[in-house]
Order: C-alpha cells, then structure tokens, then sequence
C-alpha cells in the first residue's frame, strides 16, 4: 500500500554532491518553513493583485487590459530574476505564466465593470 512520508522521521536518502548543505532535521522542519513561506508569498500575492487591478483604471479596452508585450517583459524579468536567486527558471516561469493568466482574466472583468472618465477639454 502507498503511504504518505513519515514527517519526523530520519533521512531515508542522501545528495552524493558533497557540496550539498542539508536544511532541515526532518520533513516536519522542511514543511514548517514551505508553510512559512507560503503565507508570505500569498500575502505578496494580495499586494500584488491590488496593483493589478489600480492598472485596469489605465487601460481603453481588451487588448490593452492584456498587453501582451508587458507579459512578454515580466516573464521576461522574472526568468532572470530566477537565475540570479538559484531558483529553477522553468517551475518561476510556468508558475507567472498560469498568474498572469489568472491577473488577466480578473483585470478583464473588473474592466468590463468601470465606466470611463470624462476626458477634460
Ligand atoms: O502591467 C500591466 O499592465 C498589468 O495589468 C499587470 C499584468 C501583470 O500581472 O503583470 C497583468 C496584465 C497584463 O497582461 C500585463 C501585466
């Protein structure tokens, strides 16, 4: 029978790279610190989604609700921005592709949902 992973259990494998600095005592520690780290990053995300939506008050329509060159330049940023921290490029960049994607959507309904500003003479 499969079973999940004992959580303050000792090691079961190890990283032949001798370089290699383990981090935590047991999986127990280790989900600790992803736990610690998840509330920041949805706290970041909150902030985040607050900015996105002050942009739709910028935007004529649609297409530029989406503008697609930003998105290009924000992957973009981030992909680098993932080498130079030593995080893996390819699970920053799906993770922003499927956030912008969600961003997107929800700035396109919060758009459908303004009326526009009197332009003054
Ligand atoms: O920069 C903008 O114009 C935004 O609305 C923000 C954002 C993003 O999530 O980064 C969202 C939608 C656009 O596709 C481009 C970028």
């Amino acid at each position: 029978m499969q079973k999940e992973p004992e959580t303050h259990g000792a090691p079961l494998r190890r990283f032949t790279d001798p370089a290699y600095v383990p981090l935590c005592a047991n999986l127990a520690e280790v989900r600790e610190n992803i736990d610690r780290l998840d509330r920041q990053i949805v706290t970041l995300l909150a902030e985040r989604g607050r900015y996105v939506k002050d942009a739709a008050r910028f935007k004529r329509d649609a297409f530029q609700v989406s503008a697609p060159q930003r998105q290009q330049e924000v992957i973009d940023k981030v992909k680098a921005l993932a080498e130079k921290e030593g995080a893996y490029p390819e699970v920053v960049e799906a993770a922003y592709r499927a956030l912008i994607a969600g961003f997107i959507a929800r700035e396109q309904q919060d758009h459908l949902g303004m009326v526009g500003v009197e332009v003054q003479p």
